[in-house]
């Protein structure tokens, strides 16, 4: 049984906190992926996993043992990195069995080994090959292959396939699947790409400015995104915001925008108070909830609000229609129709919105208000 435990890590570089509090942990077995913008202290962490720096505060744990301060050359860790990190000069087969010899594993164990990997990645033809003459797919592939043809305790792949063309990716990203099953142990992957993020992980954890956001499901993120920030990078289309004022009249509140009013229901009432009328809330309205008229029959019984659209630009997008729409003087949203019915620049059309699918973000913290229950609406 293998386990990685990151327990309250923190870095610092000169006055930036690269690592803020950063704690999870990753089981035999599972694919854990780490999931945020440029400079958010992915690969920071990566680093401080494998023992290429040290954390200022925090503790980390593989199998049990606390490995903080050991050296690199003490944790059975391997590692593909970026930039493949393969050795010019040595044939592919050599960058291979590199680490193998470096334990002193036996000749012929070494090869077995070598030949085993390189079947299932499919470099088996180019072993006598140099890195110069492979492609990147191919280079990326021996970076894989040598990685994957030690015993480590965990694997780690920081952005490994970034540079690669997108038919390429997609292919590798099947192979490190099908290695880490067979491996059965812990890994990290770390990726920009949320398409990437969901087709690889159990368990995504979203990074951003040295702070993990939020770890779910790939579904969990998605419906119950833990803030705007999450909320905002797992949208494409981007997300729609617009900001809305609490309003309480008689005894129930509203939240009034520019282009929509919403009125809440009773389970939303003691939040509410506790912000107080006139407190600014954000909506975030993501464009596949955004029905046109032709398609209200969809929305059967569901609760939904209304508003009138001027529709200013659309274009198809494979099998789907995203439309921009003017919805006030100063609105304008991005709404992703399902079906590809075509619509006119300048036309007016009625559009709903289930109200249960908006997320309601806190005016300062940015942490999702919605209450835990889906569909407040609908009981209502
Ligand atoms: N050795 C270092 N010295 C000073 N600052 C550093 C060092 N390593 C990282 N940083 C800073 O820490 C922050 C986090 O960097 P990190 O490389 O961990 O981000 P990242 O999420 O992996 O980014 P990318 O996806 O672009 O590789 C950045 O602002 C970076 O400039």
């Amino acid at each position: 049984m293998s386990k990685l435990e990151v327990r309250n890590v923190s870095k610092w570089f000169d006055n930036k906190l690269a690592v803020d509090n950063m704690s999870f942990t990753v089981d035999d077995d599972e694919l854990f992926v780490l999931l945020g913008p440029s400079d958010s202290g992915k690969t920071t962490i990566l680093r401080m996993i494998c023992g290429f720096e040290i954390p200022d505060e925090g503790s980390i744990l593989l199998n049990g043992n606390d490995v903080t301060d050991h050296e690199v050359a003490h944790r059975n860790i391997a590692v593909v990195f970026q930039d493949y990190g393969l050795n010019p000069t040595m044939t592919v087969y050599d960058n291979i069995a590199q680490g193998l010899r470096f334990r002193r594993l036996p000749k012929e164990e070494v090869e077995m080994r070598v030949i085993m990997v390189t079947e299932m990645l499919g470099l088996k033809e180019k072993l006598r090959r140099q890195p110069r003459n492979l492609s990147g797919g191919e280079l990326q592939r021996v970076a894989i292959a040598r990685v994957m043809v030690k015993d480590a305790d965990l694997y780690l792949f920081d952005e490994p396939i970034s540079q690669l063309d997108p038919g390429t990716r997609r292919h590798t990203r099947q192979e490190i699947l099908m290695v880490q099953r067979i491996k059965k142990k812990p890994g990290i992957y770390i990726t920009q790409d949320q398409y990437e993020a969901f087709s690889m992980a159990n368990r995504i954890g979203v990074i951003a400015n040295g702070r993990l956001q939020q770890i779910g499901s790939p579904d969990e993120l998605v419906q119950t995104p833990a803030n705007l920030f999450v909320a905002r990078f797992l949208s494409d289309p981007p997300l729609n915001t617009i900001e809305g004022y609490i309003q309480l009249v008689n005894t129930r509140y509203h939240l009034r925008s520019e282009c929509l009013t919403i009125s809440f229901p009773p389970q939303w009432t003691s939040l509410l108070a506790r912000l107080g009328p006139q407190s600014k809330i954000t909506m975030g309205i993501r464009p596949s909830i955004i029905v046109p008229e032709w398609a209200f029959a969809s929305l059967k019984s569901t609760p939904r609000v209304m508003m009138r659209a001027q529709v200013i630009h659309s274009g198809p997008l494979m099998g789907r229609r995203t439309v921009l729409l003017r919805v006030s003087q100063n609105i304008e949203i991005t709404a992703e129709f399902k079906d590809n019915v075509a619509v006119r620049d300048g036309q007016i059309i009625t559009v709903a919105i289930n109200p249960d699918k908006i997320f309601f973000f806190h005016p300062h913290t940015e942490e999702l208000l919605n209450p835990t229950h889906a569909s407040v609406f609908s009981m209502h």
